[in-house]
């Protein structure tokens, strides 16, 4: 039985920077863009591939050999070929130097007739996850039990990326085909590789495990692929952030607050001796030791959405995002402990008031929330010297706030900059089409790039299984 799981994108509503820091939380949205992946068993005539393709994009398919390493070291995932479906100029365009030739250890593969063989990049995402992922299953399956070839079809929804769609990937999907290479692909930035980690993980491990060891209808299910996705991430990303991101790509909706970097560092290099054990007291959560213990604490039940209320993203797509704004507001924050511990306290009382008044849909109380927060994240920017709410959004968000009547109120989520601006609206076509109709002539006087509605709302359910007859034909 093929298998398909997805998981939303997200949107860190409150709480930039201070989700940072395990004394603060952060209130995040779950979104209704979502990244699904597939998984359908093959018959190859070698027993150590699995290929991995992402359709909706130029040179997005790797084949990867899999083979257990000794001392306990977990499953090696090696990439051996790339291959593409799709245009003869991206074939031309493509640089040598994104090739990964074949391991002479493990068998080479011929691509079929269809499939022209050449360059891929690597996708760090997709490896890792895939070595975390067969690394636990190797520990729950018994030893007779062989990991068999599958083909892993990647298919993301549209308000990911703001690239124009120019068909479907095939005719009875509505997955958009964007023409070009994932490197050249314009993130929105509502938490594609979470969502791909979280999705593709979860897909993998429904499929190969039986529904004993991992079912993802369960709590058990759900902290175990929040662990497992939250490690590989990291690994993938190769640093440790606050995480918010997976954990709405798995529980949706939610006030979170991390889990302590010290947690990752147990798990040490893929492949060294006794990694497959590690990874398994990770991601089952059996240390006997607090430090190797997860301390991440999620609340999914504490934010709702009422009936009337949508939680949307406006993508400024202007490319002006600065570099290394983590960075100057945590400096400001060591330089004066004193007075930035008062106003994240401060932040953290809006923040907390936002999400109540969310859930109980008060509209004063949502206005009053969201005015102090803007002024104190504002006040963040002016002494870290960052532009969290730069003039221009404050601009565009008061805007709208005034002459679109059904709009609440909105902020700047995340790390703010110029990319994104959330807003909590009235759920109805009157003001989408008023809300979008603002946007347009906002874009068309300020003349610096486009702002624009996005289709993904704010929705509070995170990974789930799907059913596989639903994606239509052409992905087996
Ligand atoms: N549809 C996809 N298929 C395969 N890989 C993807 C896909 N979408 C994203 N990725 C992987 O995720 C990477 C982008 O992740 P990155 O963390 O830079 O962005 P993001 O998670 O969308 O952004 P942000 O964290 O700002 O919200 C891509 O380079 C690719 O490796
Ligand atoms: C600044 C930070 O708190 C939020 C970044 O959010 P985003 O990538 O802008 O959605 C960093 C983090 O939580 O990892």
């Amino acid at each position: 039985m093929p298998t398909a799981v997805s998981a939303p994108g997200k949107v860190l509503l409150a709480g930039g920077y201070l989700v940072l820091d395990r004394t603060y939380t952060g209130l995040v949205f779950g979104l209704s863009a979502r990244i699904h992946v597939l998984v359908h068993d093959i018959s190859s005539s070698s027993s150590v591939e699995i290929s991995v393709q992402s359709p909706q994009f130029h040179q997005a398919a790797w084949i990867y050999g899999y083979h257990l390493i000794s001392d306990q070291g977990g499953v090696d995932v090696t990439q051996l070929q790339g291959y593409e479906h799709f245009s003869l100029l991206s074939r031309l365009v493509a640089s040598p130097l994104f090739f990964f030739g074949t391991s002479s250890s493990i068998n080479k593969h011929s691509p079929s007739t269809s499939h022209s063989a050449v360059p891929a990049a690597r996708n760090p995402f997709v490896e890792t996850a895939l070595l975390y992922a067969l690394t636990y299953i190797s520990t729950v399956l018994s030893a007779s039990q062989k990991i068999k070839p599958t083909k892993i079809t990647i298919l993301a929804d549209d308000s990911y990326y703001s690239n124009p769609a120019t068909s479907t990937v095939t005719p009875s999907s509505h997955f958009s085909n964007f023409d070009v290479s994932l490197r050249d692909a314009h993130k929105t930035g509502l938490g594609s590789s979470a969502a791909l980690v979280t999705s593709f993980t979860g897909a993998v491990l429904a499929h190969y495990l039986p529904t004993s060891s991992f079912d993802l209808t369960t709590t058990e299910g759900q902290t175990i692929l929040h662990n497992i996705s939250q490690a590989a991430h990291c690994s993938a990303q190769g640093k440790v952030g606050s995480g918010f991101d997976v954990a709405a790509a798995v529980y949706g909706t939610c006030i979170y607050r991390r889990f302590s970097p010290s947690i990752l560092s147990y798990i040490g290099e893929a492949g060294s001796k006794d990694f497959s054990k590690r990874v398994k007291t990770i991601v089952e959560n059996t240390a006997s030791s607090g430090s190797e213990k997860w301390d991440t604490e999620i609340s999914a039940n504490s934010v709702t959405l009422p009936k009337g209320l949508a939680m949307v993203m406006c993508d400024v797509d202007c490319g002006s995002q600065t570099v290394g704004m983590v960075k100057k507001v945590l400096e400001w924050r060591k330089s004066d402990a004193e007075g930035s511990k008062k106003l994240w306290d401060e932040l953290q009382s809006s923040n907390t008031a936002l999400a109540t008044a969310i859930s109980a849909g008060s509209i004063p109380g949502i206005k009053s929330a969201f005015s102090s927060i803007r002024e104190k994240i504002r006040e963040m920017g002016k002494l870290s010297d960052v532009p969290i709410e730069p003039q221009e959004q404050t601009e565009l968000i008061d805007a709208l706030t005034e002459a679109v009547p059904g709009v609440v109120g909105g902020v700047v989520p995340g790390a703010g900059g110029y990319d994104a601006v959330s807003l909590l609206v009235k759920d109805d076509e009157e003001t989408m089409t008023k809300t979008k109709a603002f946007l347009k002539k906002w874009s068309a006087y300020h003349n610096k790039g486009t702002v624009r509605l996005l289709e993904a709302k704010g929705e509070l359910e995170g990974a789930r299984l799907e059913k596989v007859e639903e994606y239509g034909d052409g992905f087996a």
